[in-house]
């Protein structure tokens, strides 16, 4: 359906050409490690189809002429509905790491979500930062630890804490394991400040170096009342990340949870759990009016975008394409995807014949049989 060879060399005009250009450039144990799913990577797959099940309805003659697509979220206005979802080890895509992507979303305007395991320190990153942050928080098995890095984001200037709930041990990823996939000796998690294991860089076929370290140091019994004090002992927003379900939903929402990502790690979890565009509507549902509700997982396009507002999202995030950004181009990689990413959604919006991202609703889509063809890039590596 879509074949895209010219330009795609030297000058992208889409994120599947930067899917490309990143593939030739990685080195190939860390593109399978940014690529990869877990298992049978079935839900990585079922991210991208749950979008292509789904048409827009165009309305004809709309009269306007202007397109708005910044969004107002927890006390601040966002120039768009794109963040750069929180990846960690970036030191892997660039010498750069996250102060490039930093610089990158900046330029661009666009919010980042900051992981606990980056490679640069999270104080570093706050002083490049020319768009907002939020701090993507680990919940570590010592808790004081765990709370050191919520004060040092908010001392540094992050506007908003996302708990990622969704890894109380790593997803089996066959491709690092098959490689023997540890952290180059060079990289550290530099905002844990004790010694990095020596697990984490251990090469050897069959292990993952990475998945020992967080089985070493992640709160593998992370529950509902770790959340609840933290919650209470922040008055940052709080977002939970990896909410698959209404039951969970809701349950957020009664204990004040500000906001849901619906993610599924990107496919890099539990294999078989749901595409998050097709648990969106069951979370909105869930979360009752009393969330924000963001998405993740297989954002490849503008309509994407769309679609994923249409059936109830506030925002979203972009995950893999970034790193795409940002192997082949650096920071100006990262400023690129995200001007091509907004570009197609204003285009889209437009073509809709709607001008608000803010008024967009479930009329804007239907869900339509197959239509062959889809996304076709090189990430899944088949
Ligand atoms: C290489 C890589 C590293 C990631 N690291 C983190 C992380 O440190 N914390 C986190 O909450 N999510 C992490 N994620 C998940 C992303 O935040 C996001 O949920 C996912 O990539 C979205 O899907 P997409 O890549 O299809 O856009 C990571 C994803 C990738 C690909
Ligand atoms: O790989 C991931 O998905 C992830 O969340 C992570 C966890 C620990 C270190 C680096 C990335």
């Amino acid at each position: 359906m879509f074949e895209h060879n010219v330009g795609a060399e030297s000058n992208p005009v889409n994120l599947a050409e930067y899917a490309r250009l990143a593939r030739k450039r990685a080195e190939p144990s860390a593109w399978d490690f940014i690529a990869g799913g877990s298992d049978d990577e079935r839900t990585l797959a079922a991210n991208r189809a749950a979008f292509e099940r789904w048409t827009l309805r165009p309305r004809i003659l709309s009269g306007r002429d202007t397109v708005d697509v910044s969004v107002p979220l927890f006390g601040r206005t966002l120039a768009s509905p794109l963040l750069v979802a929180p990846i960690g080890y970036q030191g892997l895509a660039h010498p750069a790491a996250e102060v490039a992507t930093v610089q990158g979303a900046g330029a661009a305007h666009t919010a980042m979500v900051v992981s606990t395991m980056s490679n640069r320190t999270l104080e570093d990153l706050a002083r490049a930062a020319s768009a907002p942050l939020w701090f993507q928080l680990y919940c570590l098995k010592d808790p004081e630890l765990t709370l050191s890095l919520v004060r040092r984001a908010e001392s540094a200037g992050y506007e908003a804490l996302v708990i990622t709930v969704d890894m109380p041990r790593m997803g089996r990823r066959e491709r690092d394991l098959r490689n023997g996939f540890a952290l180059p000796a060079h990289l550290r998690p530099s905002n844990l400040l004790m010694e990095a294991s020596p697990e984490l860089h251990r090469s050897q076929q069959g292990t993952s170096g990475v998945a020992l370290h967080v089985g070493q140091l992640f709160d593998a019994a992370l529950s509902w009342s770790t959340v609840e004090r933290l919650k209470q002992q922040t008055a940052l927003p709080v977002l939970l990340k990896g909410v698959l379900t209404r039951e969970d939903a809701q349950r957020a929402a009664s204990v004040g949870i500000d906001g849901i990502i619906v993610s599924n790690h990107g496919g890099r979890q539990l294999d078989g759990a749901p595409a998050s565009l097709d648990v969106l509507p069951e979370v909105v549902e869930g979360a009752g009016g009393r969330c924000r509700i963001l998405l993740d997982g297989g954002i490849r396009r503008g309509t994407d975008v769309l679609k994923a507002r249409a059936l109830g999202a506030d925002a979203v995030l972009i995950g893999r394409p970034i790193m795409w950004g940002l192997i082949a181009r650096g920071a100006e990689g990262v400023t690129d995807v995200l001007r091509l990413l907004r570009a197609e959604l204003e285009q889209a919006l437009a073509l809709c014949g709607q001008s608000r991202w803010t008024e967009i609703d479930r009329s804007l889509v239907a869900l339509a049989p197959p239509c062959g063809g889809g996304w076709s890039a090189p990430e899944e590596g088949l």
